[in-house]
């Protein structure tokens, strides 16, 4: 039987993970969009052929609800919906922190919720989402989170007291090799490069680190190793990166980063 999911709060994640589901075949007609602003869903109806509803008719229509707002919208977005989600609906949050416990307490009694960590490389079918079972969830109700997520990217179900870890990890992960690269990309111009030829050198190299870390089997250190000649030139770079607390410092933010999910989950943030 087809199901009709709607994505509700259709900004950067719910427009990536709407754009996945239709190269992985979801049908537009099956699909429906809600967004705050009138232009945003006529853009998202021109761009995908997608319906725009509201909340409260995407709830009354939909049997898989996708919330897609951010954690401080969450509160209010529920209160819209819950006079129409009735408990034979799957609803699915991709918010950062919120807890499963937090949407059951505000929707029918039995709800399944499952709370995704999706991330933003859905948008180019290499996404990670992580995946756990709310207390009415069952195994089809994840099997059916898999299935969507697992269209646009890898899936992994985690224990729910894990998600925050896992945002911190994947959630954020993207944007911590942005950095890294915009930061290589700086040291290129500081060399002498052209930033255009530094942002592509450091690309490439991240490409092929990234290949070979999923495709080799090897340990990080083995590969770091093989980079790294004896008095050569990796491993001057490398006593600079230890110099600086680089590690600490990744460890440091991971932490934060989690901190501020465990924050957020109060839907107040
Ligand atoms: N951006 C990312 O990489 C990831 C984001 N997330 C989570 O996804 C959620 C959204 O994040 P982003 O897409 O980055 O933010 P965003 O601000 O781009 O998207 C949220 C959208 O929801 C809309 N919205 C807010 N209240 C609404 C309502 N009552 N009805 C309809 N639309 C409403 C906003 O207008 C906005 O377009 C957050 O909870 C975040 O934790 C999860 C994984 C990764
Ligand atoms: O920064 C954030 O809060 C969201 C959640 C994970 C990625 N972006």
């Amino acid at each position: 039987m087809t199901q009709t999911v709607a994505v509700l709060g259709t900004g950067k994640i719910g427009e990536a993970l709407l754009s996945g589901m239709i190269r992985a075949g979801w049908r537009a007609g099956d699909l429906l969009v809600t967004t705050r602003r009138a232009e945003r869903a006529e853009k998202l109806r021109t761009r995908y052929g997608v319906e725009a509803v509201t909340n409260a008719e995407a709830a009354k229509s939909a049997d898989i609800l996708i919330l897609a707002v951010k954690p401080q919208d969450m509160g209010t977005l529920l209160d819209e919906l819950a006079p129409h989600v009735t408990s034979d609906r799957l609803v699915i949050s991709a918010a950062a922190g919120i807890t499963t416990a937090f949407i059951e307490d505000r929707l029918a009694e039995r709800t399944p919720v499952v709370r995704v960590m999706p991330n933003t490389p859905v948008l180019v079918d290499e996404g990670m989402s992580v995946i756990s079972a709310g207390s009415h969830a069952t195994p089809d109700h994840l099997a059916l989170a898999d299935t969507i997520f697992g269209g646009v990217g890898k899936t992994v179900r985690v224990p729910e007291s894990q998600q925050d870890a896992a945002t911190a990890l994947s959630g954020s992960g993207p944007a911590y090799f942005y950095f890294l690269v915009e930061a290589m990309t700086d040291a290129g111009i500081l060399l002498g490069l052209p930033r255009a030829q530094a942002h592509e050198l450091i690309v490439q190299a991240a490409i092929g680190a990234a290949v070979m870390l999923r495709d080799s089997g090897e340990h990080p250190v083995k590969l770091r190793e093989a980079v790294t000649s004896p008095a050569g030139t990796t491993i001057s770079a490398i006593r600079e990166l230890e110099n600086h607390g680089v590690r600490a410092a990744l460890i440091a933010a991971l932490e934060a980063a989690r901190d501020r999910s465990r924050e957020l989950a109060s839907g107040n943030g």
